[in-house]
Parts: C-alpha cells; sequence; structure tokens
C-alpha cells in the first residue's frame, strides 16, 4: 500500500537518476504500487528527470489500463508484471545507462553472473561476495507483451530478484519501496561498472 510520501519520494528518485544521466532523451520510466489493484506510472514521452507528481497516471495492474485517457509509459506491461509476480514489489525503476546498455549486449547468455565484488551486499538477502549473483537478461522486444511473456516464463523457471535487464535497452529494477529499489538500482549500476571496466581491462 502506498501514500504521498512514496510519491514524493518516487519523484526524487526520478530526478536523482536524471542528474546521473541514467534516463537520456526521456529513456527510463518509473513507478509505485498504490494497491494489489493499482499502481501509478510515469507518463509516456517525458523527460523523466523533471517529473512532478502530476507525470504519474493510476494503472490497473491486471489490465494496463490508465482511466484518466492519458497514455502511460510504453513499457507498462513490465512494471505490472513486476507487480503481479512480486507482491513484496512496491516500486519499479526503468532506466537507460550507459553500462546496463552495453554489458547486455556482450553477455550472449540468458544471465550475467556477478560474483567476487562486496557490492553485491547491496541487494537485499545478499550476505557475501562468494556468492554468484544471476541477474536475467532477455532480449528486447518492441512488442511489451511477448517480452513480458518471455519473463514471465523465466520466472516460473528460475529465481527473479532485484531486475533483470533488456538486451542493448537498460535496466528495469525494484525494491519494497522506494529506497530500497534506489538501492537495488545504484547497486547493480555499480556492478555493471565494475563488470565493463574489467572486461575493458582483460581484453588488453
Ligand atoms: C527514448 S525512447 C525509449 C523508450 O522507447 C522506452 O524504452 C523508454 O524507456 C521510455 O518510454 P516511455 O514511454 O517514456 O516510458
Ligand atoms: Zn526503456
Amino acid at each position: 500500500m502506498t501514500d504521498n510520501l512514496q510519491l514524493t519520494a518516487l519523484v526524487e528518485a526520478c530526478h536523482w537518476i536524471g542528474a546521473k544521466g541514467w534516463a537520456p532523451a526521456t529513456g527510463g520510466n518509473m513507478s509505485i504500487r498504490q494497491d494489489d489493484t493499482w499502481c501509478w506510472l510515469s507518463e509516456s514521452g517525458k523527460d523523466k528527470g523533471s517529473l512532478t507528481t502530476a507525470d504519474f497516471l493510476q494503472v490497473e495492474i491486471a489490465t494496463n489500463r490508465a482511466p484518466s485517457g492519458r497514455k502511460p509509459s510504453a513499457e507498462t506491461g513490465l512494471h505490472t508484471l513486476v507487480y503481479r509476480l512480486f507482491p513484496d514489489a512496491n516500486a519499479v525503476l526503468h532506466v537507460h545507462t550507459v553500462n546496463a546498455t552495453v554489458l547486455s549486449r556482450l553477455v550472449t547468455g540468458p544471465e550475467l553472473h556477478i560474483s567476487g565484488f562486496e557490492m553485491q551486499k547491496s541487494l537485499s538477502g545478499q550476505t557475501t561476495h562468494l556468492d554468484t549473483v544471476p541477474v536475467a537478461l532477455f532480449d528486447n522486444d518492441q512488442d511489451i507483451d511477448a517480452l513480458a511473456s518471455r519473463i514471465a516464463h523465466y520466472a516460473r523457471e528460475r529465481p527473479l530478484n532485484y531486475g533483470f535487464l533488456l538486451r542493448g535497452h537498460g535496466l528495469t529494477c525494484w525494491g519494497r519501496d522506494v529506497a530500497e529499489a534506489r538501492r537495488h538500482l545504484e547497486g547493480l549500476e555499480f556492478l555493471f561498472e565494475c563488470e565493463m571496466r574489467l572486461r575493458q581491462l582483460e581484453r588488453v
């Protein structure tokens, strides 16, 4: 269940994402869950770094329907999928960082495996750098329903925690509240940056 404070926190998160350069040229989208039935999603096509609370539209989680008649994010179906799959997820952040975009093209398989980094502990439930954290990776698709089906299929077979990468596109991640979603975003982005630098150095 969300409240005005969470919407305010989400708007602050959008400004932070914008300042980081993680949502260039209107890329990215953000949402919070209102309750079991509704969420609040960013309006399509806006600069996500300068959103206000008025730029969020109520969307029905089961149907992707926005009663206001305004157009919610083109990737609404991925946010509502996360809310349907994970009852504990209450905030979803989708960004187009350079690291997520490039790294997701370097990895050819269905998962990026991260290990050996202390910052893995920024992800809920992770307690040691010795574990391997799988980050699911899906081929990008302009058909969001088809993409959502592939992600739902993966989630039936394998644990899908924190977030997923879309190849050549970006990262979608979530948390129990806006603060946790922000921590997952910042932690994953740090890990992607480390992974990118390691791969660059190893090629020399
Ligand atoms: C800048 S084009 C990127 C979009 O196609 C999409 O990937 C995106 O993240 C933003 O879409 P939006 O409809 O504004 O939520
Ligand atoms: Zn996107």
